[in-house]
């Protein structure tokens, strides 16, 4: 190297080492308080959870607004993610659920999400996620909502709905898909395999360029790019990550039909959150097959200035043209307004369920 550089860069590397051990100080001290934090919890109430959504939001929120930079927003909250799941693993590692295997989308949600001090448990299916959680075998789980492509995960509504499990948070993250195969090529492959969803993400670049190509749904996407690591005839749809995982070569980068496409996952699990100042609060409702029962229903939000962020609906199955409306709003269901509106909404509907109060994104 040349010599004046490296004249200007020793003292500067020194200095950084200098602020790299101040930080190391800080983030111990960081634990030990975050671990006194826990031991108050649990002297209180031997079951107090852990984990604390709202919590962990509103610091990374708070330290996002008081960034002053050039330190990106987007980075304040991975690196804090990470430091407070390394605080919580302190206190007890996270057992947390999604569909797998390793590489899957939802792995990538979930420790975006929950950091990667936690103890993973991929299930190979959004029903055994949902159990994990609701048996307790997971303290928390990630599924998969809605594909702004493709629109809801219909299986993990129906979940919702069967479940007694508590929406506790949301993350949404850019779904990039990639073609992988063992070689690197298509040669001698005769199936494309990846999860529904992404085969219906990725159909118009299939039918493009790969038209002939037999395309064979299977569990997930990482399921996918594991069967292509032992049989060279099968290329699949996943993640970068996924062919890292198995151990593919990549045909094609980004065959993703949309640029944007994104996919919102919810984390789920047995807690209540509290208002974190920034909320959103998800239900299901129904009403009965009439005419201007949907618009009535619908009342109770505009009368209390409540505002409505999502609206779908899922078949109810009885044959008769009625349906499960899953409906999003703004605000916490312990704010005054969510609170009126939520009570005049379960005196009217057929059906009535909160899934759960939680932290916006
Ligand atoms: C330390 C706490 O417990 C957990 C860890 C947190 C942290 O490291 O900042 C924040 C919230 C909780 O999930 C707390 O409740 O403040």
């Amino acid at each position: 190297m040349d010599e004046s550089l490296l004249a200007k860069l020793i003292p500067l590397r020194e200095r950084i080492d200098q602020i790299d051990a101040q930080i190391l100080d800080l983030l111990n001290h960081r634990a030990l308080t975050a671990q006194q934090v826990g031991d108050a919890k649990h002297a209180h109430h031997e079951h107090s959870p852990v984990l604390r959504p709202e919590r962990e939001s509103q610091v990374i929120r708070a330290l996002q607004e008081k960034n002053s930079g050039p330190m990106p927003s987007g980075a304040i909250s991975s690196i804090w993610t990470e430091i407070m799941s390394a605080c919580r693993g302190l206190e007890q590692a996270l057992v947390v659920s999604y569909l797998g295997p390793a590489g899957s989308f939802s792995e990538q949600a979930a420790f975006e999400h929950f950091g990667h001090s936690v103890s993973s448990l991929p299930c190979p299916s959004f029903d055994e996620v949902f159990r994990a959680v609701q048996s307790g075998s997971a303290q928390v789980g990630m599924v998969p909502v809605e594909n702004s492509t493709e629109g809801a995960v219909n299986r993990t509504l129906d979940l919702l709905r069967e479940s007694n499990v508590d929406i506790i948070g949301e993350h949404s993250i850019l779904i990039r898909h990639c073609l992988m195969t063992r070689s690197g090529n298509m040669d001698g492959v005769t199936k494309v395999m990846a999860h529904p969803q992404a085969l219906a993400q990725c159909q118009g670049w299939l039918n493009a360029h790969h038209p002939s190509i037999a395309r064979e749904p299977v569990s997930s996407n990482a399921e996918a790019a594991r069967l292509a690591a032992i049989d060279p005839t099968i290329a699949g749809i996943a993640s970068d990550a996924a062919a890292q995982t198995w151990g593919l070569q990549v045909v094609s980068q980004g065959i993703q039909d949309d640029p944007h496409n994104r996919t919102r996952f919810l984390a789920i699990g047995q807690l209540k959150t509290l208002p974190s100042g920034r909320d959103k609060t998800s239900l299901i409702l129904a009403v009965s097959n009439e005419a201007g029962a949907v618009y009535k229903m619908l009342a109770p939000f505009s009368t209390n200035g409540v505002s409505m962020t999502r609206f779908e609906s899922r078949p109810a199955r009885t044959g008769d043209w009625e349906y499960y409306f899953y409906v999003d709003v703004e605000g916490h269901q312990l704010d005054p307004s969510v609170k009126r509106a939520l009570a005049e909404l379960k005196a009217q509907c057929a059906f009535f369920k909160i899934l759960g109060s939680y932290p916006c994104q």
